[in-house]
């Protein structure tokens, strides 16, 4: 098998299938598009900076996505939306593998992870009413201990990551942590089949567990 291959029979022995269909329907959804892409025979996993002028996570880098809309069929199609009406990446060229389990943000907010690969020669349009810059660097960056560190304090689930990456193509840096680290760690390590060189904060093997706990705590809050 290929590395294309094995990251989608790894990552497709993870997927949370419908299991959240049954969910309060009230609770409000969001969907992240977590595109991979093959790049100088590695995989590699795109990312964007949010502009400045939002009112939520102004700056921050996140995944494309966003909030769930009344015409969405479901969070696959929240997932590809958002993504061609902030980076331009046509949804009928992007292959989907599998949605992740659901994170509730601090906010309320429901957010499905949508896994996917895209096209290697795929160039970004942001939209910048919404995205500054778009950026790819390699998935196995998530794994290495040189640019992260780890902040007791708990986000979405676990322990807050953060990586300090330097693109080498604009010479930016950029901080990528919480929802969106946790969520690239999460990837890489399952992609990869590849134990991070840091401590992760749940069980690589059955990652489902420890969401499905903080989700379920968090729901019997509601
Ligand atoms: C949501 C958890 C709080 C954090 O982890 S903040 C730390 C760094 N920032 C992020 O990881 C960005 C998190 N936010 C998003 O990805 C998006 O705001 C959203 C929650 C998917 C909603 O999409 P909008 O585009 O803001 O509508
Ligand atoms: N054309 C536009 N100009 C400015 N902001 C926009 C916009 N379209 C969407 N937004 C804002 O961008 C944010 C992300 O939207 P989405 O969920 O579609 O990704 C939302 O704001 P907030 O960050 O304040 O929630 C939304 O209101
Ligand atoms: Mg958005």
């Amino acid at each position: 098998m290929d590395l294309k291959e094995k990251a989608i029979a790894s990552l497709k022995k993870h997927a949370s299938g419908d299991a959240f269909s049954r969910l309060p329907a009230a609770l409000p959804k969001a969907s992240v598009l977590i595109p991979l892409l093959l790049r100088h025979g590695k995989l590699h996993a795109l990312l964007t900076v949010r502009s400045v002028n939002l009112k939520h996570h102004a700056g921050e880098v996140c995944f494309p996505g966003g909030k769930s809309e009344s015409g969405d069929t479901d969070e696959t199609h929240t997932a590809l939306r958002e993504a061609e009406e902030e980076i331009g990446l046509p949804s009928h060229t992007v292959q989907v593998i599998c949605k992740l389990f659901p994170v509730l943000n601090k906010a309320g907010l429901l957010i499905t992870p949508v896994v996917a690969f895209i096209e290697s020669s795929f160039k970004p349009r942001p939209n910048a009413d919404e995205v500054s810059e778009v950026f790819t660097l390699p998935l196995e960056f998530f794994t290495k201990e040189a640019d992260h560190s780890c902040y007791p304090v708990p986000s979405v689930f676990g322990p807050t990551h953060s990586f300090m990456y330097t693109d080498p193509r604009t010479g930016h840096i950029h901080q990528i942590w919480g929802l969106t680290a946790a969520l690239a760690v999460t990837v890489a390590a399952l992609a990869l089949g590849k134990k991070p060189e840091f401590e992760l904060g749940f069980d690589l093997d059955d990652p489902a567990s420890a969401f499905r706990d903080v989700l379920n705590r968090r729901l019997s809050k509601l």
